[in-house]
């Protein structure tokens, strides 16, 4: 295998910022490429085996977190409430679903946006549109709208305080399975969800008294393995963060875990397959509703030519009411391939329209919807439905409607806090773990 990692630059790259001074974002990738890694290789390929567990249908993923980061939510409270989120819903699934779960936050890296159109006008005035703190401001303003390459700086130390929290939580005790009541305080205990939870955490409390007894080590379940992910989309970032591995003499890209190609992004003569071609992390590609098996096949081609089991994962978005026309044959023509892949399910992306209100939403029970058309394609084909990725936030927000609170769309405006698309609050997210774990159980 080449090192060359530089290829990229030939191709032509969607989504890109127009950075305005280059002598600037030179300056910037500089500085980038001498900073330490965020993660170590051993990890990212830690995550690899534990994907390819995942792809022998022994394991399910469960990846979320914020749609877009932002550099003011790196902190304790955000990232802890996201995590409990994330806890909640893994131990949800591996203690009714009866699995191991893969737990990868779409954090420390998530700052960048692909968007559907390069401008967005309000009252007259146009501007460019946001693309995530890494390339711009929310701000509608003109000056907050230019894209300044001293933001994928701030990006990589924002990643790295989200990094380091999230490592302290689920290392340093407070992801203890003692700990299953402490993650389901605040607005989500008065959920229904929430009851439903503290009812499974009770039997998870009977359960580790029982091994207590038995002789087991308590500590045993102390600390849970986290990993980072982010879609690898401002190429100038992301290449800057990546170093040859010292083991292996292999490039990988040190800024996550995992990193994933965009649906808007994934062209087979672009700049993003190229790049991805050449790391070494596990990879993920969304795949939309327009995705032939052709597609999917040339991308394993490119991506994978190896076979190498956990290297790549699909992340099929295609909308509650399209995954059961769109998603049979994807699935039937990779199997028949006999390309090793993990097949994870976004629920969100396929499902977001605007409310009278003007707010981007998505409805609880279309999410839900997609889901269930997930595990009935791969139930018949006799395949692995491997896991599910989605937006969620720990927080009491009204983004998305529907679930156990009943958010209508009246509701949206209390709490709208995303920069981007609409996410689930904790309480919806546990509806849908427990769901998930109903599909899992009977799949
Ligand atoms: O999160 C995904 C995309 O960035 C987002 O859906 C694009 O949204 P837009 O259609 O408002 O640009
Ligand atoms: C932009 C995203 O999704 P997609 O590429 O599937 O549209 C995303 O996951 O943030």
């Amino acid at each position: 295998m080449s090192i060359n990692f530089d290829s990229w630059r030939q191709l032509p790259a969607a989504q890109q910022p127009e950075w305005p001074d280059r002598d600037e974002l030179e300056k910037v990738v500089a500085e980038l490429k001498g900073l330490p890694p965020l993660v170590f290789a051993g990890e990212c390929d830690k995550l690899k085996a534990e994907l390819a567990a995942v792809a022998r249908g022994e394991a399910f993923v469960l990846q979320g977190g914020d749609c877009a980061e932002t550099f003011s939510g790196a902190t304790a409270n955000d990232v802890r409430n996201k995590l409990k989120t994330l806890l909640q819903m893994a131990i949800v699934l591996t203690y009714a679903a009866k699995v191991p779960v893969v737990k990868i936050g779409r954090m420390a890296g998530q700052f960048a946006k692909p968007r559907s159109k390069p401008t967005e006008a309000r009252d007259g005035i146009e501007l460019p549109t946001y693309r995530g703190d890494m390339v711009n401001g929310f701000d509608f303003t003109p000056e907050a709208r230019v894209p300044d390459p001293w933001r994928l700086l701030r990006a990589y130390h924002s990643s790295a305080v989200t990094l380091n929290l999230a490592r302290a939580f689920t290392r340093g005790g407070y992801a203890d399975l003692r700990q299953v009541h402490a993650w389901n305080q605040d607005f989500v205990i008065e959920s229904p969800a929430g009851k439903r939870y503290e009812q499974l955490a009770r039997g998870i409390d009977q359960a580790l008294a029982f091994m207590r007894a038995c002789g087991a080590d308590p500590n045993e379940f102390h600390t849970v393995e986290f990993y980072s992910s982010h879609e690898a989309l401002i190429l100038d970032y992301d290449h800057a963060l990546t170093r040859i591995d010292s083991r292996t003499g292999l490039p990988y890209d040190v800024s996550a875990h995992m990193v994933w190609i965009g649906e808007r992004t994934r062209q087979l003569d672009g700049a993003h397959v190229e790049f991805f071609s050449r790391i070494r992390n596990p990879i993920g590609v969304k795949l939309g509703p327009t995705t032939t098996p052709e597609d999917a096949l040339a991308l394993i081609e490119r991506l994978n030519p190896d076979n190498e089991p956990g290297r790549l994962t699909f992340i099929t978005r295609m909308g509650a009411g399209k995954i059961r026309d769109h998603l049979p044959n994807l699935v039937e023509k990779v199997t028949a391939s006999g390309a090793t892949v993990a097949w994870v399910c976004d629920p969100m992306h396929g499902n977001t329209f605007e409310a009278p209100s003007g707010h981007k939403t998505r409805r609880l029970d279309d999410v839900l919807n997609e889901v269930a058309g997930f595990f009935e394609v791969h139930g018949a084909l006799g395949t692995h439905p491997g896991g599910i990725h989605i937006e969620f936030t720990g927080d009491d927000v009204t983004e998305c409607v529907g679930g156990g609170l009943e958010i209508v769309e009246d509701d949206l405006a209390r709490r709208y806090e995303t920069a981007c698309d609409p996410r689930l609050n904790r309480s919806q997210s546990l509806d849908l773990a427990f769901r998930v774990a109903e599909l899992y159980r009977s799949a």
